[in-house]
């Protein structure tokens, strides 16, 4: 009997997951499984329920929330050094990994992935000690998702993060930043930066077309000082798909990213609130075993 557990966020997204806990307690026990699920309360108290079932869980973990809710899960799996895989069952707002690795709404889909046993391994980035899984970024609209209120969030959806967005907009200012990219020096006035692993930020799926998440290396794009009707200009050319031969963009990869600014600037891990600048980027390739389809 494989055994398996849960982890599963009450709040994310539209918080309908819940309602669907005993379809997956099914699917899993006719697959002769075994699973033991833990329904997310205080942020730390998953490294605590983690590190308490590391003997048990032996074929698996699995997390069922959004991005914000996998972050803290992979956080707490390589601080506690666990090297089962990882299902991903998405339920949050915008889900962006789990989109990437190519899991969607369907839940037998991600089920599937995990009773099949079969897995791949991927890259995690690093700062400043903590670990992301999917995107690192300080400045305008980054910190909309770990800001925007539970209840919007729940009802809105992802519009809850752009009304948010563009209410930042008016008022925001840039920031001058010193960013190294593997020896590359860049000093300029920036209205933000994001660091990839994936390519899909926002539920924007190519925000970094090259992007690959076992590359050992890691997408910068860093959107410069520019008006805010450069600044829409420019998210068409994303829906586009031409923001990266735009002039306001620069966009390189590197495997290490030092990022430093005068101001004491929040950054944003996954969806959830980051350490202060400066930020010293790392990637380690191949760091995390995820299951998906055979
Ligand atoms: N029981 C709970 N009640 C309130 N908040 C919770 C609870 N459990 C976890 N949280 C908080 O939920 C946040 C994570 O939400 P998550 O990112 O999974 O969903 P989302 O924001 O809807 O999706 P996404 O990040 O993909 O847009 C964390 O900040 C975590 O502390």
């Amino acid at each position: 009997m494989k055994k398996y557990a849960l982890i599963y966020n009450p709040v994310s997204g539209d918080a309908k997951f819940k309602s669907r806990l005993d379809e997956v307690i099914e699917y899993l026990q006719v697959s002769g499984g075994l699973v033991l699920p833990f329904r997310t309360r205080l942020k730390g108290d998953i490294r605590s329920f983690i590190s308490q079932v590391r003997g048990i869980a032996t074929d698996g973990f699995i997390v069922a929330g959004g991005d914000g809710t996998v972050h803290e899960v992979i956080n707490a799996m390589l601080a506690e050094e666990i090297d089962v895989p990882l299902g991903i069952i998405p339920s949050g707002t915008c889900n962006d990994f789990a989109s990437h690795l190519g899991f969607g709404k369907d839940l037998s889909v991600c089920l599937r992935a995990v009773t099949g046993g079969v897995w791949r391994t991927v890259d995690v980035g690093r700062v400043n000690g903590e670990y992301f899984l999917n995107v690192a970024s300080a400045g305008l609209l980054t910190s909309v998702a770990h800001s925007v209120d539970t209840t919007l969030k729940n009802t809105l959806g992802r519009m809850a993060y752009y009304l948010k967005g563009l209410g930042e907009l008016p008022s925001f200012r840039s920031l001058h930043v010193k960013i190294t990219a593997d020896g590359q020096i860049i000093q300029d006035d920036i209205l933000l930066f994001l660091v990839m692993n994936s390519g899909m930020v926002g539920s924007f799926p190519t925000l970094a077309p090259k992007a690959k998440i076992d590359d050992g290396m890691l997408d910068l794009l860093v959107v410069n000082k520019c008006s805010i009707s450069e600044l829409m200009g420019l998210f068409i050319s994303i829906f586009a798909g031409r923001h990266t031969s735009s002039s306001h963009i620069r966009h390189l990869q590197a495997a290490n990213i030092y990022i430093e600014c005068e101001e004491p600037v929040e950054s944003d891990l996954d969806g959830e609130l980051g350490p202060l600048l400066p930020l010293a980027i790392s990637t380690i390739t191949n760091k995390l075993k995820v299951f998906r389809l055979a």
